[in-house]
């Protein structure tokens, strides 16, 4: 199959070109992106740490649908959207990482994202992406973010089975600097970030409204979930520490067998109720690793779920996604082993 993708030259582009560039079902990819000087046809894009010399050709849609066979959007969110419309017109397969196409109801998206919103029939086309809950019902996928796809894989099993009080549900999520992608700020400059934590978003996160929409696909009772973000000094990964509180008395095994039933055909979800999960075990992969417990003196249920926010949290699951869409097995070309420190 012949690839087309948008935005390698950000964090999760590059993350996706490297894994497609293994991937035995892809014959070609062509890198589109907006060139810095209109006059230019094409641009080279070095990056050397990667080993990627490679050209980047102005976007064009009619090119695209006429070479490719389908399209990756590694473009930040209010970008996308922009340039999916004609794919999504011709029906044209898309997979999309930014999140312009998760929520269904136009008016949250504006109010949470502070843009403009696609229009509501576009973002009906949508499947959301969660690989281990959906499958492809289009041929656009909404690829979910990073931390909503580790707070939903942590809360599902709990909501299906209706163990915790719905009104209880407290996640407080951290994420390395990659998560904000490849622009600088302020805010992530080193001497911001190093030896320090810091809060953000608090109660203003865009993923609250993609977390509660989706969860309330295991529990329709669900009306809000108390989530807060913050940025750790480290490169990639997210963990999500998410508590509740449970309705009758439970035990940690009782917890753990609820999450290997839920996954127990689930090749990237790791279950365990003896060891916590850190960030080291999943970074390079696209594991989500979770842990689980439950503390009987507080009647509170304890699930801490990591993720790579690079690879299960954007390229990797996008591939999955991909896989699922044209039938090649879910695990190929996706990595599950770490580098082991
Ligand atoms: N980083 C992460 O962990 C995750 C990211 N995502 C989502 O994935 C998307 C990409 O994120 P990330 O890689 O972090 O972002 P980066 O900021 O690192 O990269 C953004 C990319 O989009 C390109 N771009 C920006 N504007 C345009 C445009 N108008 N036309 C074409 N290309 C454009 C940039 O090109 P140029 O270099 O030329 O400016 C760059 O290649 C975002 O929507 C993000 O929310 C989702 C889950 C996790
Ligand atoms: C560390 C950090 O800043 N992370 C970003 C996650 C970006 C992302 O994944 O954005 P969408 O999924 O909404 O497209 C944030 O918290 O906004």
């Amino acid at each position: 199959m012949y690839i087309a993708l948008v935005g390698v030259s950000g964090y999760s582009g590059q993350a996706l070109y490297q894994l497609l560039l293994n991937h035995p079902g892809v014959e070609g990819i062509d890198l589109y992106g907006h060139l810095r000087r209109d006059t230019e046809a094409e641009q080279t894009l070095d990056i050397a740490a990667l080993n990627i010399h490679t050209k980047i050709t102005a976007f064009d849609p009619a090119t695209i649908m006429a070479k490719d066979d389908v399209i990756f959007f590694a473009t930040p969110a209010g970008v996308t959207s922009q340039l999916a419309k004609p794919f999504i017109a011709a029906d044209f397969p898309v997979i999309d990482l930014s999140g312009d196409y998760r929520l269904k109801d136009p008016a949250s998206y504006t109010k949470w994202y502070h843009k403009p919103a696609a229009p509501a029939a576009d973002l009906a086309k949508a499947t959301y992406g969660l690989a281990e809950f959906e499958n492809p019902t289009s041929h656009y996928i909404a690829n979910p973010g990073c931390y909503a796809t580790a707070t939903i894989l942590g809360t599902a099993p709990l909501l299906q089975s209706g163990v915790i009080d719905l009104d209880s549900i407290i996640v407080d999520a951290k994420s390395g600097l990659s998560g904000a992608g490849k622009k600088a700020t302020d805010s992530s400059h080193f001497v911001h970030i190093n030896e320090n934590l810091q809060m953000y978003k608090l109660n203003e996160h865009q993923h609250i409204p993609e977390i509660v929409q989706e969860l309330q696909k295991f529990n329709s009772d669900l009306k809000a979930i108390q989530f807060s973000t913050t940025l750790i000094p480290v490169d990639r990964g997210i963990m999500a520490t998410i508590y509740a509180k449970a309705t009758a008395d439970l035990t940690t095994d009782q917890v753990q067998a609820l999450y290997e039933t839920q996954y127990q055909d689930k090749p990237f979800i790791h279950v365990s109720a003896t060891e916590m999960p850190d960030l080291k075990r999943v970074v390079g992969t696209n594991n989500c690793d979770i842990g689980v417990s439950y503390n009987p003196a507080t009647k509170t249920v304890v699930i801490v779920s990591v993720i790579d926010n690079l690879l299960k949290g954007a390229a990797g699951q996008a591939v999955q996604n991909f896989n699922k869409l044209f039938d090649y097995p879910e695990t190929t070309a996706l990595p599950t082993t770490t580098l082991g420190f």
